[in-house]
């Protein structure tokens, strides 16, 4: 069986999120949907998506958030559903969870990566997180899990910008500085590209040329979460690098967030991928670096706090 992708919907309190999931469910024509959603608040949602033709199913959490309480609610759920869809009980062609506002999305991308039978039957495409362009800088301050929704995210959806007096162009730099592997785009009411959606595998070890990161110098916004990208062009000893990467994983456990590479190993053809989330990561050789390419090393890492200049220290000394 084809993988089922999976797209995690998260976002503060009010961001936006079921009015961007009632956008997908009306608008994409081509994929069967189910969805997992947190009982509270969305009892609208329900009916507006029950009222429609398209063939979806909905599981409701009942036990308050899915990143805690109910994490093991979720994974039941998952297995389930993967049991349905097995025994052809059930058919859909794509997965969407929408978390409550004050999830913190890590746990629930975790369960995507060590559970057997959840991997074998769903492939996660990415995270993605709306961010009310109005609320956003006092929410940052007041509720730090704002900024982890903000570290873990694969696209992040910037709402609500129709309710600003300026643009929010500083504000979208900013948001850069917290996460600089994500793409970000505006949301008016829910509505985007859905393509966005079709392109998104930020999960995958796939074989980009070049990360779409920025490197920014400073962060206005006074947020924890910060990110930074390092490039090397010399090669890396890979013993020295696993050295490293154990230390990093080891010293910064609280504090990271995701963190991606794509290495340019010694005596090796093949450029290294890795990718992480917190203390999970996994790595694979990719493509061989072609004729026409000059090897390179570029990884990107978001955490809480993360000591910029002891890290590219660090990489300096291998
Ligand atoms: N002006 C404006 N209002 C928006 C936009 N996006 C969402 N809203 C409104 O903001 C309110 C909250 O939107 P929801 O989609 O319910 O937000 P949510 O993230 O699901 O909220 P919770 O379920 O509380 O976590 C609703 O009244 C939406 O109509 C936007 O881009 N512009």
């Amino acid at each position: 069986m084809t993988p089922i992708p999976v797209f995690i919907i998260s976002g503060f309190l009010g961001a936006g999120k079921t009015t961007f999931l009632n956008y997908i469910l009306h608008h994409q024509t081509t994929h069967k949907i189910a969805v997992i959603e947190n009982e509270f608040g969305n009892t609208a949602l329900d009916t507006t998506i029950l009222s429609q033709d398209t063939p979806l199913h909905i599981t409701t959490l009942q036990n308050g958030c899915i990143c805690c309480s109910s994490h093991g609610e979720l994974e039941a759920t998952l297995s389930e559903l993967s049991r349905q869809l097995t025994h052809q009980e059930i058919e859909f062609t794509q997965l969407i969870i929408e978390c409550t506002g004050m999830a913190d999305p890590g746990p629930i991308i975790k369960s995507f990566l060590i559970n057997d039978i959840i991997t074998e039957t769903f492939q996660l495409r990415g995270v993605i997180t709306l961010v009310d362009a109005l609320n956003a800088p006092y929410q940052f301050k007041h509720f730090h899990v704002t900024q982890a929704q903000i570290g873990f995210a694969d696209l992040i959806l910037v709402s609500k910008t129709d309710l600003l007096e300026n643009d929010a162009q500083e504000f979208t730099q900013q948001l850069t500085c917290m996460n600089q592997r994500a793409e970000i785009h505006p949301i008016i009411n829910g509505k985007i590209d859905l393509k966005l959606l079709d392109q998104l595998d930020g999960f995958a070890l796939s074989a980009k040329s070049s990360f779409l990161c920025q490197e920014v110098s400073s962060n206005p916004l006074d947020t924890q979460v910060n990110s930074f990208v390092i490039k090397r062009s010399e090669p890396f000893d890979i013993n020295a690098l696993s050295l490293l990467f154990e230390k990093i994983l080891h010293n910064f456990k609280k504090q990271l967030l995701r963190y991606k590479a794509i290495i340019y190993i010694k005596d090796n053809p093949e450029r290294l991928l890795l990718q992480g989330v917190n203390q999970l990561y996994n790595s694979e050789f990719g493509q061989v670096w072609s004729k026409d390419e000059t090897p390179f090393s570029e990884f990107v890492f978001i955490g809480i706090d993360l000591p910029e200049e002891e890290f590219r220290k660090a990489f300096n000394q291998l």
